[in-house]
């Protein structure tokens, strides 16, 4: 994780960085401070079950380093690695069987699913005060209805890494790029949550340039490297590239030219070293609070409204 480029190449850049690996692990101490003392004073330690079906190469990667961040927060994993060809009824019997043990506070299936799985129906299977991905239809309802519970991980992460900078957004003009169903559309109901005037772009908006040049922050989350051009990008704009693209040599860039745009932007998120790692932290924060553990975070949440 985090081999090539590490957060802190920004010295000839005038953009300063929104550094998710610092932000990542300020949160993950925290969580594991809470469960620490709760386990100290007699209290059961939070289990996640973590299932991952089939063998996607980049869902491996991201499951590998939440079993190892469980390990950092002090959160008991259990794995669950089923086979590619496994059945829906299949993983929506080991579904029950978690909703019903107590000893299991978190759920996370690992997306994509192989296509004979159906997610909406995975997701929406989890028990909702489990749903640690806050994908569940129940928990995206209470986000758009200010009566957020469990949130889903990547936006949340990316309001996180905001606050961790002290950049506040209440009012600003804010551009998500892209409404898929686990980023753009929760992104779009953080960013009015916390004040935001919000526009969502996807595949059939016309004059993105347009959209893109008047916003004061850019929340990108497409997957396709070069869809937002740094020239579009407004001086002094925040630039949050929630985009992951492998290339053929094996190293993982955003969807924004990240040199070009550090030229404009006053701050910019990197891949690797951004959102990712906030992703998963969220993760760990989402567990501590579904076993209801409150955790001190280590940074100012943006005001809700
Ligand atoms: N059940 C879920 N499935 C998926 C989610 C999710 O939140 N829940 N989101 C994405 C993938 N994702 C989490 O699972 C994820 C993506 C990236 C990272 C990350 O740490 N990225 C690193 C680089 C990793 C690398 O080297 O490849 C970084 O950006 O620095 C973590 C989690 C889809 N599925
Ligand atoms: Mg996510």
């Amino acid at each position: 994780m985090n081999s090539n480029k590490p957060a802190t190449t920004q010295a000839a850049h005038s953009a300063r960085i929104l550094d998710g690996n610092a932000a990542s692990a300020a949160v993950i101490e925290r969580v594991h401070d809470s469960i620490e003392r709760h386990v100290a004073a007699g209290g059961r330690r939070p289990g996640l079950a973590v299932v991952l079906v089939g063998a996607d190469p980049a869902s491996q990667i991201y499951v590998r380093a939440k079993r190892r961040d469980c390990e950092r927060a002090g959160i008991e994993a259990r794995d669950f690695d089923l086979d590619a060809s496994t059945s829906q009824e299949t993983l929506l019997d080991l579904i029950q069987q978690l909703n019903d043990d107590p000893a299991i506070d978190g759920i996370l299936v690992q997306l994509p699913l192989p296509a004979q799985i159906d997610e909406v129906a995975v997701t929406n299977s989890i028990d909702a005060d489990k749903d640690v991905d806050g994908f569940h239809a129940f928990n995206v309802g209470r986000l758009a209805l200010r009566q957020p519970g469990l949130r889903p991980c990547t936006p949340r992460g990316v309001m996180a890494l905001l606050s961790f900078h002290g950049l506040e957004i209440r009012s600003k003009h804010a551009i998500v790029v892209g409404a898929s169903n686990i980023v753009g559309r929760p992104m779009s109901l953080e960013l009015l949550l916390a004040g935001a005037t919000t526009t969502v772009t996807h595949r059939f908006t016309h004059d993105l340039e347009d959209h893109v040049r008047q916003a004061d922050v850019v929340v990108c989350a497409v997957g396709k490297p070069g869809v937002v051009r740094p020239e579009w990008i407004q001086p002094g704009a925040i630039v949050v590239d929630v985009g992951i693209n492998r290339m053929a040599d094996g190293r993982i860039t955003g969807d924004i030219d990240f040199e070009a745009a550090s030229q404009r932007a006053a701050w910019i998120s990197p891949v690797p070293g951004g959102v990712g790692p906030m992703t998963r932290a969220m993760l760990m924060l989402n567990t501590a609070e579904a076993a209801g553990l409150q955790v001190e975070l280590p940074y100012h949440p943006h005001s809700t409204g």
